[in-house]
């Protein structure tokens, strides 16, 4: 089967797994083996968006932010995924794919601004959009810039590229005994505070009715799976 089940999506990739098994920054081999993943879906003739954390850089830095005016630290963290955007960005050109990175917050000299109707004649020309900067605003997070560009674009579907493989009853990596839910309902993840995405990106999403598929980043050919609607991850739903 190499039907997509979906025409255009919104792919949420996590910060912090782009560290690999460092410390934090970026790891060259997995930033590498995620782009072979995107490029897997983007053959399947898929319109596809990026929104990528900033975890990776801004866990470095955060002993230094201890402190610090709270928007001050938020706007630091917006920066780290326009550093992200930017890698990531950089290595699908190396691996052949055409991308666009467009910001939230202005800096027309390193980016393009986020311009909705620029970034939707891209994906229908085909190009991968990373959209940088989260929400631009502080006291949010890039799962909340995922759920809100998604909409924006029309997206079928955001899929959450995680360092755990779905949603678990708890944090599976503090509670050994949690399970994972093969579907759960975007009322239900909220009632029970599950950590895995922020609260106000799941209301956004249930408001909108856009389904989230949270999958593992880490296991091999997984995207793809989800991407033709194959038995992956957690699918979060109306
Ligand atoms: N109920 C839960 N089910 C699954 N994961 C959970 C749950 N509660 C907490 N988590 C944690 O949430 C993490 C994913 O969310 P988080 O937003 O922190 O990371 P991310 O989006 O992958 O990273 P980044 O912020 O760098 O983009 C998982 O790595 C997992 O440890
Ligand atoms: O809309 C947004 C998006 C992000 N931030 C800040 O950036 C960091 C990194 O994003 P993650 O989603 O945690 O990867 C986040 O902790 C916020 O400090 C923001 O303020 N607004």
């Amino acid at each position: 089967m190499t039907t997509p089940a979906y025409k255009r999506v919104l792919l949420k990739l996590s910060g912090e797994a782009l560290m690999g098994d460092d410390a934090y920054g970026i790891n060259r081999a997995t930033i590498e083996r995620m782009v072979a993943d995107v490029a897997e879906v983007t053959q399947l003739g898929v319109e596809l968006a990026i929104v990528i954390g900033g975890g990776n850089i801004f866990r470095g830095v955060a002993p230094g932010a201890q402190g610090m005016d709270r928007a001050t630290a938020d706007y630091m963290g917006m920066l780290a995924t326009v550093m992200n955007s930017l890698a990531l960005a950089d290595a699908m050109r190396q691996a052949g794919l055409t991308a666009r990175v467009m910001s939230a917050i202005a800096i027309e000299q390193v980016v393009e601004p986020y311009v909705r109707p620029k970034a939707l004649q891209y994906l229908e020309e085909g190009k991968v959009v990373v959209f940088a900067a989260g929400t631009g605003n502080p006291f949010f997070t890039t799962d909340t810039a995922a759920a809100l560009r998604g909409s924006e674009i029309g997206a079928q579907i955001v899929l959450k590229a995680t360092k755990v493989d779905g949603v678990y009853t708890a944090d599976p990596k503090k509670d050994p005994a949690a399970t994972r839910y093969s579907t759960i309902t975007f009322d239900e993840a909220i009632s029970k505070h599950l950590q895995v995405m922020d609260a106000t990106a799941f209301a956004l999403c249930r408001d909108q009715k856009l389904p989230i598929k949270v999958f593992s980043i880490v296991k091999p050919g997984a995207l793809k799976r989800v991407v033709l609607g194959e038995d992956e991850g957690t699918l979060v739903h109306v």
